[in-house]
């Protein structure tokens, strides 16, 4: 997806690990990442644990060399001008490095020393911080007695304060229940709106990228294998699901069936669908037909006033929106329902804590 102004560049990304362990084979971890991030948006790369995700951002942030290809981020080479490239992005890890014995606001203040921030302006960066994430109440608190999704704001606060025009966040709501969750997105929002910010997040929940969003990248064993708006890529990848019950109430069941399904087909050809729309299943009080099509509320209407109008009488009628599941699904074969079952440890609901990464952090992570 090609954008006049694009503030992430990246042409055949590739990294690949040595295997862990003697005699295992390497791990490529993201085969050919080409994207292109447009400023001011909010993108999700979405995909099960290990496809590569991590990976990707950690390679955009300078934290991993790739082992080819090239990109650009807010103008910068991130192999020849890493610098340059750390100056103007924040990141917000999946990894604990926050001290947890520090107050938060003493914890922020650290932060902004760290990027050499005067006093002054430290302190106003802080408050601003503590303001758009809603941390007042705790600002005076240890970092380990907050709940895990304070503590995830505070990481967020912590990436706030070199003032990044870019912010990468690392599965940033894994782990968190689902109020928090939300609340946490509110926060994401309400920072995207204030500061403008372009925001580029990885999530294994497909509700967060669905709602979210503005850009999926589905990722799927190191590769973007979808890559649009949630809505665009359910009604090309999916399609809505129409599932209407005629009753049957005729001697002659066939009669019925024929001409119930002679109509459902002709629509369903008409409004594009390409399955056998016009195979009925019997139920116990009638025939129930599935057709799969796009924009379904226009099409169940139309089908509903011809059925009557040729004397059928419909029992029920479904509309099936797609999820970015079924997305999935119908890319790969497999469900990320699945793929991602038991990935939360429900053990940990504080989430995995992280913090930016400083430059010297980064230098070290390189590789
Ligand atoms: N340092 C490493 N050494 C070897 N293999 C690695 C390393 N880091 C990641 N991998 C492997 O690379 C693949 C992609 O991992 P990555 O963490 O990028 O996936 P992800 O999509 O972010 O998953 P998750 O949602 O679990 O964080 C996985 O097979 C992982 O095991």
């Amino acid at each position: 997806m090609a954008t006049t102004e694009a503030i992430i560049e990246a042409r055949g990304l590739r990294k690949e690990f040595p295997g862990r362990g003697r005699g295992k084979p390497p791990v490529l971890a993201v085969e050919d990442l080409t994207v292109d991030i447009e400023a001011g948006s909010l993108t999700a790369f979405l995909g099960p644990n290990g496809a590569g995700k991590s990976t990707s951002l950690r390679m955009l942030t300078t934290l991993l060399a790739p082992s080819a290809g090239s990109a650009t981020v807010c103008g910068y080479d991130i192999v020849t001008e890493p610098a340059a490239v750390r100056a103007r992005i924040g990141y917000i890890g999946q990894k604990n490095g926050a001290s947890q014995y520090q107050r938060v606001r003493d914890e922020l203040m650290s932060q902004a020393a760290i990027y050499g921030l005067r006093r002054v302006e430290a302190r106003q960066r802080v408050d601003e911080a503590i303001d758009a994430l809603e941390l007042g109440e705790v600002a005076g608190q240890q970092t380990m007695k907050l709940s895990g999704g304070q503590r995830r704001r505070v990481d967020i606060a912590l990436g706030l304060i070199p003032a990044p025009g870019l912010l990468f966040l690392d599965e940033p709501s894994t782990g968190l229940d689902p109020q928090s969750r939300a609340n946490l997105w509110e926060h994401i929002l309400n920072l995207r709106q204030r500061y403008g910010m372009t925001l580029i997040l990885t999530t294994h929940y497909l509700d967060e990228a669905d709602q979210f969003a503005e850009r999926v990248l589905v990722i799927d064993h190191g590769k973007v294998i979808a890559d649009n708006t949630a809505r665009a890529l359910k009604t090309e990848l999916a399609g809505d699901r129409l599932t209407v019950t005629v009753e049957d109430d005729s001697d002659s069941t066939a009669d019925v069936r024929a001409g119930a399904a002679a109509i459902i087909s002709r629509i369903a050809a008409e409004a594009g669908a390409t399955d056998d729309s016009g195979t009925g299943t019997p139920t116990a009080d009638g025939v129930r037909y599935v057709i799969a099509v796009d924009q379904g509320d226009r099409v169940l209407p139309r089908l509903l006033r011809e059925l009557d109008a040729a004397g059928h009488t419909v029992i029920a009628a479904e509309l099936d929106r797609p999820t970015l599941d079924d997305v999935f699904l119908n890319l790969t074969g497999r469900s990320l329902r699945e793929d991602n079952r038991g990935a939360d440890d429900p053990a940990s609901t504080n989430g995995p804590a992280s913090t930016p990464v400083t430059e010297s952090q980064m230098a070290g992570a390189q590789r």
